[in-house]
């Protein structure tokens, strides 16, 4: 069982987590919580909360995307915005193999692991499989947990990872309504993963290629005097491997340095359902990616007002439907309960009548932010590694694609350095991690996220009317630079013409807003210096 804290936010804080929470024992969670003394917690909403996440799955961040798992320590270290990452709640993840069930446990004793991947999620398994699969020994550490996200992805894009069996529901079409009149039709298929394939696809490769495996948390890296590092986790066990790789998602700060100064972190939270429905009025053969039209027409004052928000529809059947109200970025994250409200009333003004609800969802993606210290040994993958668009918040394809190349350089890596350990260099070998990190975050690399850095720092200061105008000028781009843009397959040169091509396209106000941005926002400084670098 792991305890999390929280506070300064809105009514529903995050408390802990829970790993399979059929296991759940409340009472031993509430001393869990006496004992480390959440102080701005009061008795009643502790109550609540635990009642709530004995459900739930949840871990919490500060801004900085730093795991906080002592309040105490963390208000020493100087801390006061603390905000939860992720909650699932009533959802059946029953039909999910363990991993300890089906992965041999990492020995432990004097064996040394040539890798070592820290984080249990689709990123985390994708690459100890790849690793695994070009002879390296590995060996994979983290809680025994579930997939919880619904992912969503471009059919095209999961057929090109192979992985088009995991998809569960497959719309021929997608739409966009940015106003009352006639839908954007995106011609592009969009498909709904079904976590539990996709973790059983990911699983048996892992199965497959040899990965062994340990169910604990990991605490800290520190490198022992022969150069090997050192994952020291719960329970005193210490697993020495050759190199480690942190692949647990944004709330891996503990255990990775990340560039200072770097740009401040937004945020993209939503709020789903999972419902059966009376008098749905979306197609059933279409996924709706964004619909902004706004049906709840609050004050422009309002709070509401201020996030604008979208809702992204995925009618599994004429009466069962996923909604969920996005907001797709902003500079403090958007309340959870307004989302809700703004969820409710939107259906409601809609006619649509829930009559069952089957799941529900609350999602918190931090998008921007610093990239992670390249002059560090330890690796990380996926989140961990800065990996998720800023722009959109998508992440796994990226890190699904990327796992075998990063492997096949993790493997070299390994391999040169083996052979210097073998003539007596092994420590003194110049930093072997730089290889890698130079293959995740390239200068290209670079440049084309200080180009989404900017495109999200323009779209988190733009209102409801300047969102639609941004979003209608966006998809009236040449089909393949708004794809490109959206799968992050855009060479720095197409974003520039991209750029250009939007100026072009795009209405006066627009056009003076984007100048605007590139002269007086701090990431129209950065993007111009991060192209001019070579
Ligand atoms: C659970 C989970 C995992 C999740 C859930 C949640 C959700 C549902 C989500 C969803 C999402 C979405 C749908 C998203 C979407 C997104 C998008 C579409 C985005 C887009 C973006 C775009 C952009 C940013 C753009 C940009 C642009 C730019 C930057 C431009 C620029 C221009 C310029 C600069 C010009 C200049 C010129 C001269 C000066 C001449």
């Amino acid at each position: 069982m792991e305890c999390f804290g929280a506070r300064n936010m809105t009514a529903t804080m995050a408390v802990f987590t829970c790993p399979r929470f059929k296991y759940c024992n409340i009472r031993h969670e509430l001393s869990l919580l006496k004992h480390r003394r959440f102080t701005s917690l009061s008795a009643s909403s502790s109550l609540r909360q635990i009642k709530c996440s004995a459900k739930s799955d949840r871990c919490v961040v500060d801004k900085q995307g730093i795991s906080v798992e002592d309040e105490e320590d963390y208000i020493k270290a100087g801390g006061s915005e603390l905000l939860f990452v992720q909650m699932q709640q009533t959802k059946s993840m029953e039909s999910q193999s363990s991993l300890s069930e089906k992965l041999p446990r990492i020995p432990i004793g004097d064996c040394i692991l040539d890798l070592v991947v820290i984080g249990c999620g689709p990123a985390g398994l994708a690459l100890a499989a790849e690793s695994a699969k070009l002879g390296l020994n590995v060996g994979l550490i983290g809680p025994d947990l579930p997939f919880t996200n619904n992912y969503g992805v471009w059919e095209d894009e999961f057929i090109g990872l192979g992985l088009e069996g995991c998809i569960e529901r497959v719309w021929r079409d997608t739409l966009v309504y940015l106003d009352d009149t006639n839908p954007i039709r995106i011609g592009r298929a969009y498909g709904r993963v079904s976590r539990d394939l996709l973790h059983e696809e990911l699983l048996r490769r892992c199965v497959e290629s040899g990965v062994s495996y340990l169910s604990s948390k990991v605490e800290k890296i520190t490198e022992s005097p022969n150069g090997y590092s050192l994952i020291e986790c719960e329970g005193n066990i210490t697993i020495p491997c050759r190199l480690a790789t942190v692949a647990s998602g944004a709330a891996s700060g503990k255990l990775l340095q990340y560039e200072l100064g770097g740009p401040r972190v937004c945020v993209q939270t939503a709020y789903g359902v999972e419902v059966e429905v009376e008098n749905n009025p979306y197609d059933p053969s279409l996924m709706v990616f964004m619909d902004y039209r706004d049906y709840t027409k609050h004050e422009p004052q309002s709070l509401e007002a201020q996030y604008p928000t979208f809702l992204y529809v995925m009618p599994m059947s004429p009466t069962k439907i996923f909604f969920e109200e996005t907001c797709l970025a902003s500079k403090e994250a958007m309340p959870f309960n307004l989302l809700k409200t703004k969820l409710m009333s939107r259906l409601k003004t809609l006619g649509v009548r829930i009559i069952r609800t089957y799941e529900e969802e609350w999602s918190y993606i931090p998008v921007g932010g610093s990239l992670p210290n390249t002059e560090q040994k330890n690796l990380a993958f996926g989140a961990a590694a800065s990996m998720v668009h800023p722009a959109t918040g998508y992440s796994v394809v990226r890190s699904l694609s990327e796992a075998p190349n990063y492997a096949a350089v993790i493997a070299k890596i390994l391999r040169q350095g083996q052979s210097k350990e073998m003539i007596g260099l092994g420590r003194h070998a110049s930093n072997i991690s730089k290889q890698a990190w130079e293959t995740l975050w390239p200068l290209e690399r670079k440049r084309q996220r200080a180009f989404f850095l900017f495109g999200l720092a323009m779209i988190v200061q733009l209102d409801i009317e300047g969102t639609r105008t941004f979003f209608r000028t966006f998809f009236r781009l040449p089909t393949w630079m708004w794809w490109g843009f959206l799968g992050s397959s855009l060479s720095s040169t197409d974003l520039i013409l991209f750029a250009f091509y939007m100026f072009i396209i795009a209405p006066h106000s627009l056009r003076m807003g984007l100048v605007r941005h590139l002269l007086s926002d701090p990431t129209g400084a950065t993007m111009v210096k991060a192209y001019l670098t070579i």
